[in-house]
């Protein structure tokens, strides 16, 4: 199963989370595996129809030239439309007549303009009254189509292909680099301040998250590989980790028409470097090829927001990282104690977590453990003395709480933490700690996620509050 999608904007409401009780402000992304109805085996893979539309180096001459734009109408036909952003004819294999309860017919829709040409293909229902009301995903085509016309009318669709190197800005602040046991990684090679962006990264496939479970396996292999074949560059996405070696390369299962992508290969990198996202309301696969070389680690140093307007997922450093120090994001549920996390990663992700804090000693991983666990279980005592009305013992509970998160280095909910601390104060009749608390939350949410659109709702919210207390 896809693990759920971490985009939440629960803004004034605490609620339970791996490491206490906290209201979540900011859009964190994680990388998922698509459902395992796309498992890996050797099985034969039939050659792709001829009819989609290759990106002009991989055309060939007998096939018809590529329209500008266009989108298909729900009788099939195609049509101009200067409203749909689409430079490829969507690709859309045959339909599946026997596959009984799989009756979703997919396409792939391909801008090639976004990420400053590096493009970007969609794995979605082809619109029209045979693709299948029930399907959750029905209407991602035309949610990724609006975000794509919207970013063109704004310029919010430079920065969604933003790039510091590309920019001719200051360089990147880091390199990809071989890490011991990780295979590539990302270092830095300046120190990154803590709050500061690293860098912007444009999704390269998007693919509802529904779509594995709804057509073959060969079918789903089928689109992945058109979807990334229809990139500027394949290989920035081909090159990318895989589970597996495939002997043979791309030769026997390759594609039909000679297009140098191999199925097995498309279907294992998205299966490995994807992240779970929202966007318009649908869960979806997005690979992201620049953050997809960014490992896990259960202590981070920096995180990822999805910002569904742009497309784009930003990362962000929240401590102080050196030189040399390698950047690393949570795949997993932030604040987990380690049996757990070790047995998602294993599951959802396919490795054995090596990261500092599950290679550190014994005695380190155990009181780390005791941490978290506690953790949980004082935000559940927490929740329980609110539904009980007695908010100055919720009061006390939270401050041990925050204690521990602080010294976990769980960062990132720190400010969180506070927002919470502020409304318990608050409800408390403790005015002065209210002030206080609503204070150090701002400070740590300006700190971090910066222009997200929840942390300035959060900020703007606390802020007012602050005020409302100043008053006599
Ligand atoms: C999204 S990729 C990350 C970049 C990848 N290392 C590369 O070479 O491109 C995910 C893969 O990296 C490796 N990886 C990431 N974090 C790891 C960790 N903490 N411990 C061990 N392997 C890790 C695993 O092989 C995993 O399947």
């Amino acid at each position: 199963m896809l693990p759920a999608v971490k985009q939440k904007k629960h803004l004034g409401a605490a609620a339970p989370s791996s490491d206490g009780l906290r209201i979540v402000h900011h859009v964190e992304t994680k990388p998922s595996v698509p459902p395992n109805t796309l498992p890996h085996n050797d099985a034969a893979i039939p050659a792709w129809e001829a009819g989609g539309c290759l990106p002009g180096p991989l055309q060939h001459a007998a096939h018809p030239p590529c329209p500008a734009t266009f989108h298909l109408e729900s009788n099939g036909a195609q049509s101009e439309s200067a409203s749909e952003p689409w430079t490829h004819r969507p690709y859309c294999p045959d339909p599946e007549p026997d596959a009984e309860h799989k009756t979703t017919a997919y396409c792939v829709f391909t801008d090639a303009t976004f990420r400053r040409g590096r493009g970007l293909s969609v794995i979605a229902p082809a619109p029209g009254p045979d693709t299948g009301t029930a399907a959750t995903d029905s209407g991602l085509a035309r949610a990724v189509g609006q975000a794509l016309a919207a970013a063109t009318a704004s310029s919010a669709r430079a920065s969604a292909s933003d790039y510091s190197e590309e920019n001719g800005d200051t360089p990147a602040p880091y390199a990809v680099q071989p890490i011991p046991g990780k295979g590539l990684g990302l270092v830095a090679t300046r120190r990154i301040r803590r709050g500061s962006v690293l860098m912007v990264d444009g999704a390269a496939v998007l693919a509802g998250a529904a779509f594995p479970g709804r057509v073959r396996r060969a079918t789903g292999q089928e689109l992945l590989a058109a979807a990334i074949d229809r990139l500027s560059s394949p290989e920035e996405v081909l090159g990318l980790a895989r589970s597996r070696d495939y002997a043979g390369g791309a030769g026997a299962d390759a594609v039909g028409r000679n297009v140098d992508v191999d199925v097995r290969v498309a279907e294992d990198v998205v299966k490995t470097n994807s992240f779970s996202v929202e966007v318009g309301g649908v869960a979806v696969m997005a690979l992201f090829p620049r953050i997809a070389r960014i490992n896990h680690a259960c202590n981070p140093s920096a995180l990822t927001n999805f910002n569904e307007s742009t497309l784009a997922n930003t990362v962000t450093a929240f401590r102080d990282i050196d030189v040399g120090e390698e950047i690393t994001i949570s795949y997993s549920d932030f604040g987990l104690a380690s049996t757990e996390r070790k047995r998602i990663l294993l599951q959802k992700w396919g490795f054995q977590c090596s990261c500092a804090l599950c290679s550190a000693d014994a005695d380190t991983l155990a009181a780390s453990d005791a941490r978290r666990t506690e953790m949980r279980a004082t935000g559940q005592r927490v929740l329980q003395r609110v539904e009980a009305g007695d908010f100055a013992a919720a009061v006390a509970l939270n401050g041990a709480l925050v204690a521990a998160v602080a010294e976990e280095k769980l960062v990132p909910h720190l400010g969180d933490h506070f927002d919470v601390m502020a409304r318990l104060c608050l409800a408390a009749g403790d005015a002065e700690g209210a002030a206080k608390y609503a204070r150090k939350a701002i400070a740590e949410l300006k700190g971090f996620y910066q222009g997200a659109e929840a942390e300035g709702l959060a900020v703007r919210d606390l802020e007012a509050l602050v005020t409302r207390l100043k008053r006599p």
